[in-house]
């Protein structure tokens, strides 16, 4: 399947649904389709107070189980409505046969037939979860580095002076560059330690725990002046001397059973499209109508992946250089408007 639009469908669906199981988990103050804070705070109580889940949806106050419930239509919807989508448009048999061969590494005999429903699924269920997991927080990251890169621009001079001196101005970085790139590193490390993450609770403190729930707030970690001295400050060079610093990768991606299988993924995809936008963009600040620059600031939202509340900013090739060479990555016939 191939998003070639803006607009596609599936994507959509996916977005919106992820916003709803983001509103749901969400007790802070940002406004969305269940406008009360009140309500979204329900919505996380029934996780620690289980019985919650019972309350009739004719009483007044419930909202939050109205929300719920919608959501629940939606995950549902998200579950089946991509996976059917590619499944009947499988006309590569190569394709067929691997969904086929996913479905048998895990039965075989008369469980075949018995159990194909179920496990299929389990596959629209994982490939919903990768989906939802992995998205929201990859492009968290990659906005709070725009906003720190707006804030601090001498940061990202240095990074592209680093770049320049590693791959020259001929190629596209690529992930065999990373162990050269120590300053980039740096910053990708700082970025990680900047964003909200998927905090809960808004709590300074690092580990909450309520009933049988374990939640862990990683801005309360980052922001620790024990750990990071200088912590509010975007500062990549604390992370240049390998003594001195808690790498944030150590929590940031949780812990334990429930550490995330798609850190190294997500790790890998970062690098990627940071490392190309400091070889190829410079990144401005916006100008307001009256054409004077808007001063950005680092306010950041509720939820569950906390991302900057505003983003004025110009991504503009540097060079006409820099330009061809993005232009030339475009291979899947999709415009590219550079200014
Ligand atoms: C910067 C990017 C990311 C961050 C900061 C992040 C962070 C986290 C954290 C903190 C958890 C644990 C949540 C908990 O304790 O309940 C988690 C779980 C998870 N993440 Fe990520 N993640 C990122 C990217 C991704 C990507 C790209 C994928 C998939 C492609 C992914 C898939 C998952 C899944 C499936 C879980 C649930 C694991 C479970 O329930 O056992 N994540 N992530």
């Amino acid at each position: 399947y191939q998003v070639n639009t803006d607009d596609d469908a599936l994507v959509d669906l996916g977005e919106a649904t992820t916003h709803n199981i983001a509103l749901a988990g969400s007790a802070g103050s940002i406004t969305g389709d269940i406008n009360s804070c009140k309500q979204r705070l329900y919505c996380m109580l029934v996780d620690f107070l289980p019985f919650l889940k019972h309350y009739p949806t004719w009483l007044p106050g419930s909202a939050w189980k109205k929300h719920i419930e919608y959501t629940a239509v939606m995950v549902e919807k998200m579950q089946t409505v991509p996976y059917n989508t590619v499944k009947s448009s499988l006309v590569c048999l190569h394709l067929a046969l691997c969904l086929r061969a996913l479905i048998e590494r895990c039965l075989t005999g008369n469980e075949m037939t018995d159990r194909y429903a179920e496990n299929e699924k389990d596959i629209r269920g994982v490939a919903t979860s990768l989906y939802a997991a992995g998205t929201e927080t990859v492009a968290t990251t990659m906005q709070v580095f725009i906003l720190a890169m707006l804030i601090y621009p001498d940061v990202l001079v240095k990074a592209q002076e680093e770049m320049d001196h590693v791959i020259g101005s001929g190629r596209l970085p690529e992930l065999y560059d990373r162990e050269n790139l120590p300053y980039l590193n740096a910053i990708i490390k700082e970025t990680y330690s900047c964003e909200g993450g998927t905090l809960l609770f808004l709590l300074k403190c690092s580990i909450v725990i309520l009933s049988s729930g374990l939640i862990f707030a990683s801005r309360g970690m980052s922001r620790d002046e024990g750990i990071y001295s200088d912590s509010e400050a975007f500062l990549p060079e604390r992370f240049m001397n390998k003594e001195e610093a808690l790498d944030p990768k150590s929590f940031v991606f949780g812990f334990g059973r429930r550490l995330c299988p798609g850190r190294e993924f997500a790790d890998t995809c970062i690098f990627m499209v940071l490392s190309n936008i400091v070889a190829t963009m410079d990144i401005l600040r916006a100008k307001d109508e009256r054409g004077n620059e808007i001063t950005p600031q680092a306010i950041f939202t509720d939820g569950l992946a906390s991302r900057p509340a505003r983003l004025d900013c110009v991504l503009k090739p540097r060079t006409q250089q820099a330009r061809d060479l993005i232009l030339l990555q475009d291979t899947n016939d999709t415009t590219f408007s550079a200014q």
